[in-house]
């Protein structure tokens, strides 16, 4: 084969005629198809019709329909009819797509026009998909399947299949390793590693990490070429025109001429919520809305969304795949102008396990589904197409194993602090000791409360508020909140591990790690309930060693 045949028959084995990046629908349904092969065969079309309720594929009725069995079409001339097929548009366009259809029908073998005509509808089916194609190529280009891998990790980058043929074709397994990435050509996504437990990041990242908010919408890469601007999705689709107003936002806030920006678009208002600078967000049902073809424009103003940029994976004609995280993320910030729809992921870095989980809480609370962990190591390159263990993935469901409830005393609130300053903050709360008739601290509750609750909280404690530990309270040093409450205010609080932590008291005795309530939610006040009768050590303790309370 030719080189510029084994680009064409890539495509065509794919059922396609180019990338899916690229715009490569052909503009014919049926009823087009049905006419095409009508005029192809001079039959009736109430004939096609007829045939086609039988067999149910017209490219059957094709093959039946076709005499001319000596008749051969060259690839070239297939792949040139079915572009131009494409690019017939406007006024008068059906006809001459249809025109089109039936002239290399007629010059087609009976089996040629049976593919021919499902290519063109979309339905080749031969049964196989790229991966298997990526195999082939490996037998074909290399002589060896052991290149499979690396062809397939190639074609993470250089997500074209007929560029990447043509280029094994051409230089064996030599042109392996050297795809970069490249402008209009989006690279597949990164993707992150699930852990069971949360003590896990810690395993797999150790000491110093970035905690980023996860958004729940849509993976989207933007490549902007100085005035044309493109958003692929997880896929690899062209989405573009769904968001015309992301793409004026990275049009007006975005300067770098060449730059290619990976990030989440997610449904979403801009201080949405009072009290809250940062928002409010939207579930993924409610972003879909926003796939659709037609009065695009109306639904940008019913479902605003705004896009979190997490990655730069290119920068005025440089490939930034193999830069590590956090030199991503610095140029990322040097470059990203936030606004009403641009903004940067929200993140913290920390080498302290509870901070991630306060931050874990918080995204919670703003309604995110958790958060990814990231490596700063020096070898955190972005790993295209690749689940990678340089991005860990932690969300509410598996932070909800346990899924118990504790009735806790308030001994001391905290203000929301940075974005979160104004808003509620979290609750100090505390179980029993009975023995010692001591409260020791074993949570901090900073989620599931509405502003109703929060409202109604406040009011609640200001008849409480003292200005130092009472004597019946055990609180360590770097726990101490902003302001003391006697505990009197009881709450039943949804929580799902209890492990050892340094911060808290409960149970600590002489030793220095207490027992801590990770992940607890706010169900409501237990009104009902005196401080003397919240949940006890005891009662902890047996529900650590997997007894019930
Ligand atoms: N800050 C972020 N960094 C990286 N990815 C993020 C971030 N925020 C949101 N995401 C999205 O989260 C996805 C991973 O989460 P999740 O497991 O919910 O998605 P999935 O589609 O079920 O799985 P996956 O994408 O891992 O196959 C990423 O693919 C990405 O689209």
């Amino acid at each position: 084969m030719e080189r510029k045949e084994i680009k064409d028959s890539a495509y065509l084995f794919l059922g396609s005629i180019g990338p899916a990046f690229e715009n490569i629908t052909l503009g014919i349904g049926d009823k087009l198809a049905l006419k095409a092969i009508a005029g192809a065969y001079r039959v009736s079309e109430e004939e096609v019709k007829k045939r086609y309720s039988r067999t149910g594929d017209l490219g059957d009725v094709a093959f039946e329909l076709n005499q001319g069995e000596e008749k051969s079409l060259a690839i070239d001339e297939v792949f040139g009819s079915l572009k131009e097929i494409k690019e017939a548009s406007g006024k008068g366009s059906q006809e001459e797509k249809t025109g089109l259809l039936s002239s290399i029908l007629q010059r087609a073998s009976p089996k040629e026009g049976k593919y021919i005509v499902r290519i063109v509808l979309g339905k080749l089916r031969l049964g196989f998909g790229d991966q298997f194609l990526l195999e082939a190529f490996s037998i074909a280009f290399t002589g060896d399947k052991k290149y499979v891998v690396k062809i397939k990790e190639s074609y993470s980058v250089c997500t074209d299949i007929g560029e990447l043929a043509e280029s094994l074709a051409e230089q064996g397994p030599k042109a392996l390793g050297h795809f970069s990435i490249k402008l209009g050509r989006p690279v597949r996504s990164m993707l992150a590693q699930r852990v069971k437990t949360f003590e896990e990041l810690e395993e797999r990242i150790p000491g110093k990490k970035a905690a980023e908010e996860k958004y729940d919408g849509e993976r989207v890469q933007i490549h902007k070429n100085g005035e044309e601007i493109k958003a692929f999705s997880r896929r690899l689709e062209d989405i573009t025109a769904q968001y015309p107003d992301v793409i004026e936002a990275v049009r007006k806030g975005i300067l770098a001429k060449k730059i290619v920006l990976d990030g989440e678009i997610i449904a979403y208002v801009e201080g949405g919520k009072a009290n809250d600078s940062t928002g409010e967000f939207y579930s993924f049902q409610r972003l879909m809305k926003r796939r659709r073809k037609y009065e695009v424009q109306k639904y940008t103003e019913i479902c605003p969304v705004a896009v979190f940029f997490f990655d730069i994976l290119y920068l005025e004609g440089n490939s930034l795949l193999k830069k590590p995280y956090p030199e991503r993320r610095a140029i990322l910030e040097e470059h990203v102008k936030e606004s009403e729809i641009l903004h940067l992921a929200r993140r913290i870095v920390t080498d302290n396990l509870e901070e991630i989980e306060d931050f874990f809480n918080e995204a919670l609370e703003k309604r995110l589904e958790g958060i990814i962990i990231k490596s700063m190591g020096r070898n955190s390159a972005y790993e295209a197409g690749k689940r990678s263990w340089f991005w860990l993935k932690w969300k509410e469901e598996y932070a909800s194993g346990m899924r118990e409830t504790f009735d806790l005393a308030i001994i001391g609130k905290y203000y929301g602090r940075g974005k979160r300053k104004g808003s509620f903050g979290a609750l100090l709360c505390a179980i029993l000791n009975g023995e010692e008739q001591r409260f020791e601290t074993f949570t901090k509750v900073g989620t599931g409360f509405t502003e109703a609750d929060a409202k109604e909280i406040d009011s609640l404690l200001s008849e409480h508020i003292i200005s130092e530990v009472p004597k019946n309270v055990l609180i360590k040093s770097r726990m101490l909140p902003d302001i003391f409450v006697e505990p009197s205010l009881v709450i039943e609080v949804l929580g799902s591990e209890i492990t050892e932590s340094p911060s808290h008291t409960a149970g600590q005795g002489e030793g220095d790690t207490g027992l801590a309530l990770r992940f607890p939610r706010f169900l409501r006040i237990r009104h009902d309930k005196g401080p003397y009768d919240i949940t006890t050590l005891t009662e902890v303790r047996n529900l650590k060693e997997g007894k019930s309370i």
